[in-house]
């Protein structure tokens, strides 16, 4: 049976209050860490330092999520930093293969994302250096929008090829994930995900990511 991973988005969290916010998803499997610079998006959250701390609080391994411009430099230390996963975009790249392997040098899974609008063909010979594939689901940039249906045959084509090549590779999705969206996504193939607001946004976050998993099962 496939292993499907739930991760909270702290986007949608309580930015005063994120020790306490962490410990509301302790029953997740990571903390998904969007780290914006307000150039790759026009938002701005958290760097470095602020990533650092909420690695010696936080319960759960962390997913950091870049965007940001100019990913060959700064990625690295996040890796560095002790973080589980780092995912870099595509779109942010200029050398992302040797981006991936300098993660798994610094001990981090390799993730790198893909806006709605790039497609998966350009990096489809590359997926063999990278141990989670992040397609974006919505524009990235904030929480609470509506999941794009029209990101799911790239789903299904990357998770064909994994399939195809035998590859450790998942696929993770990441915006508008709700008990109804989640279907599916995990139909189409992705066996990671990422909620924000449907997360922190209900009253009993432990009650919400029990249900989304429980969604996402009834597919596998
Ligand atoms: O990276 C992003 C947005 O850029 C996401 O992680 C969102 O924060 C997910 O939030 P919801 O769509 O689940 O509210």
């Amino acid at each position: 049976m496939t292993h499907l991973r739930l991760n909270p988005s702290i986007l949608s969290a309580d930015f005063v209050n994120l020790e306490a916010e962490l410990q509301r998803i302790a029953s997740a499997d990571a903390v998904h860490v969007d780290v914006m610079d307000n150039h790759f998006v026009p938002n701005l959250t958290l760097g470095l330092p602020i990533v650092r701390r909420i690695q010696q609080v936080s319960p759960l391994p962390l997913d950091v999520h870049l965007m940001i411009e100019d990913a060959d430099r700064w990625a690295p230390a996040y890796a560095e930093s002790g973080a589980a996963s780092v995912t870099f975009h595509a779109e942010a790249a200029a050398a992302p293969v040797r981006l991936a392997r300098e993660l798994r040098d610094a001990g981090a899974k390799a993730g790198m994302a893909l806006r709605p609008a790039t497609p998966v063909e350009p990096y489809l010979d590359m997926l063999g250096e990278l141990d989670l594939l992040l397609v974006m689901t919505v524009e990235p940039g904030f929480g609470g929008q509506s999941f794009l249906d029209l990101t799911l045959p790239k789903i299904r084509r990357a998770a064909e090829a994994v399939r195809g090549a035998d590859l450790p590779l998942v696929i993770q999705v990441d915006g508008g994930i709700t008990e109804e969206t989640i279907l599916r996504a995990a139909d189409a193939g992705a066996t990671v995900f990422v909620a924000g607001s449907s997360v922190y946004g209900a009253d009993d976050a432990a009650a919400a990511i029990t249900a989304l998993r429980a969604a996402a099962a009834r597919t596998a």
